[in-house]
């Protein structure tokens, strides 16, 4: 723990000199978009740690290696994942992803077994399988709208891996607006500054419909599946609590590798040297062989493009945490119930710890790059790190070269932002120019 014998007050935006103020508030011209460089206007006037004082919303920013350490490991007991009233909780109610202490430590020793690499290798092939529904329905020379195509992967393989259910085409459609509506709920809004949260919608009803579904006829199959439903439904006799941790699981799980997988095909359309020699990498590895995880471990361009992608855009780019109490951070006193907000989004871009930080260099990733600790937080960091990130590395990685594989891909010169929703993703969604070759 960074200890302090005075402690010093945490700079707000009313330091922000009038002119400061001015030009970070300029960036909300771009809506929700401008959040993040206003974000990064402050951290430069500001330092590490900062804190926002919007009415209901005054949350301590911290772009600090050594104070995010203390955060996500050695104080990570002075603090609480959520607040009671909060969208998120209402959403996943007692999912892991918003228990604390012994509660969270139970649902993680029942979830984190079928998360294991060990686990999931042997399903490589139906990432694929699952990866090739979705790609047999693009054209053979048209255009693609990213984001949305991510999003039918991703959820189709989550579904196959962890509950071990084929979701059909109808299926998906039924569910794709409560999703969606379950995401824009949980994304930030101007509730945030009115203090008081929205109601879950009525819309997310058929997406509890079919979870709760899948349990009742995985309860009444004789011989259950390895897969996570199975250990959740064998552990938890509380089928409510077994939805929580599904719900949890889906959102978390899918719409994370959603955002990666477009950001990464978007940097590869922006960058069309680097992606003319990520895919002459893939077709020499592949040939005609779909990819397995031993062929994506030997697709090194491919791993530092996603390794830079997540860098500059990672999905998950803040991480919530509530103070149980009046706590000391480093120098700083910060009085309990405070929102403190891990940026993995400035981090990753801090000027004193990356160079050229806001440029894409997938060659920094040389074998033996290491970057310093707690710089580089995609998962998270600490014991509540991410229970989903190796199943995520394999998934995105076969993905992607299955992408590469069958089809070639147009540069493209269209702008986007990340946007913050429930994950930072990027806006508007973008359409690929593709053309099949297999
Ligand atoms: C590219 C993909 C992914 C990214 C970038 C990502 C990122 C993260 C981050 C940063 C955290 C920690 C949040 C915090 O400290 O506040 C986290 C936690 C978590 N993630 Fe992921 N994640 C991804 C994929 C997945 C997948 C595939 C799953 C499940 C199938 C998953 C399930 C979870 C869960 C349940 C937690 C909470 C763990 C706990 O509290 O013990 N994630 N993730």
């Amino acid at each position: 723990m960074t200890t302090s014998t005075t402690s010093r007050p945490i700079p707000t935006v009313a330091d922000l000199s009038p002119r400061d103020g001015l030009r970070a508030l300029a960036h909300l011209r771009h809506g929700l978009s401008g959040i993040l460089p206003i974000l990064e206007h402050v951290h430069a006037q500001l330092g590490d740690i900062f804190q926002l004082t919007l009415p209901h919303f005054r949350p301590v920013v911290v772009a600090s290696p050594a104070l995010i350490r203390d955060i996500l490991t050695t104080q990570r007991h002075q603090f609480l994942w959520r607040p009671e009233d909060d969208p998120v909780m209402r959403l996943l109610r007692r999912g892991i992803l918003v228990t604390d202490g012994a509660e969270h430590d139970c649902l993680h020793a029942v979830i984190a077994p079928s998360s294991r690499r060990n686990h999931f290798l042997p399903r490589a092939d139906a990432i694929i399988a699952a990866t090739d529904r979705a790609l047999d329905r693009w054209p053979s020379k048209g255009r693609i709208l990213t984001l949305t195509e991510m999003r039918k992967i991703a959820l189709l393989v989550f579904e196959e891996i962890y509950f071990s259910h084929t979701l059909s085409w109808e299926e998906l459609n039924t569910l794709w607006t409560p999703i969606l509506r379950a995401l824009a709920y949980i994304g930030p809004g101007v509730w945030v500054v009115r203090g008081r949260a929205p109601n879950l919608p009525r819309a997310i009803q058929p997406l509890e419909a079919h979870l709760y579904a899948l349990i009742a006829r995985r309860r009444a199959t004789p011989s259950p599946p390895d897969d996570l439903l199975t250990h959740l439904i064998q552990h938890l006799d509380d089928d409510d609590l077994v939805r929580d941790q599904m719900m949890t699981m889906l959102i978390a799980g899918h719409d994370t590798s959603t955002a990666h997988l477009a950001w990464t095909l978007w940097l590869l359309a922006r960058h069309p040297d680097w992606l003319a020699k990520v895919v002459e990498d893939v077709r020499t590895v592949l040939g005609t062989e779909p990819p397995t995880p031993e062929k994506a471990n030997a697709l090194v361009r491919l791993d530092q493009t996603s390794k830079e992608s997540i860098r500059l855009y990672p999905p998950i780019h803040v991480g919530n945490r509530f103070t149980a109490a009046d706590i000391t951070l480093g120098a700083y006193r910060i009085p309990a119930g405070t929102r403190v907000m891990v940026s993995i989004y400035l981090v990753h871009r801090h000027p004193a710890m990356w160079e050229a930080p806001h440029v894409f260099q997938p060659t920094r990733w040389q074998s033996d790059f290491r970057p310093q600790p707690f710089t580089y937080l995609p998962f998270g960091g600490g014991p509540r790190n991410c229970i989903g990130g190796a199943f995520a590395m394999l998934e995105t990685r076969l993905i992607l070269a299955r992408i590469l594989q069958r089809f070639d891909i147009e540069p493209t010169h269209q702008h986007v932002r990340p946007r913050m929703g429930a994950t930072l993703e990027p806006h508007p969604d973008f359409y690929l120019t593709i053309r099949r070759r297999v």
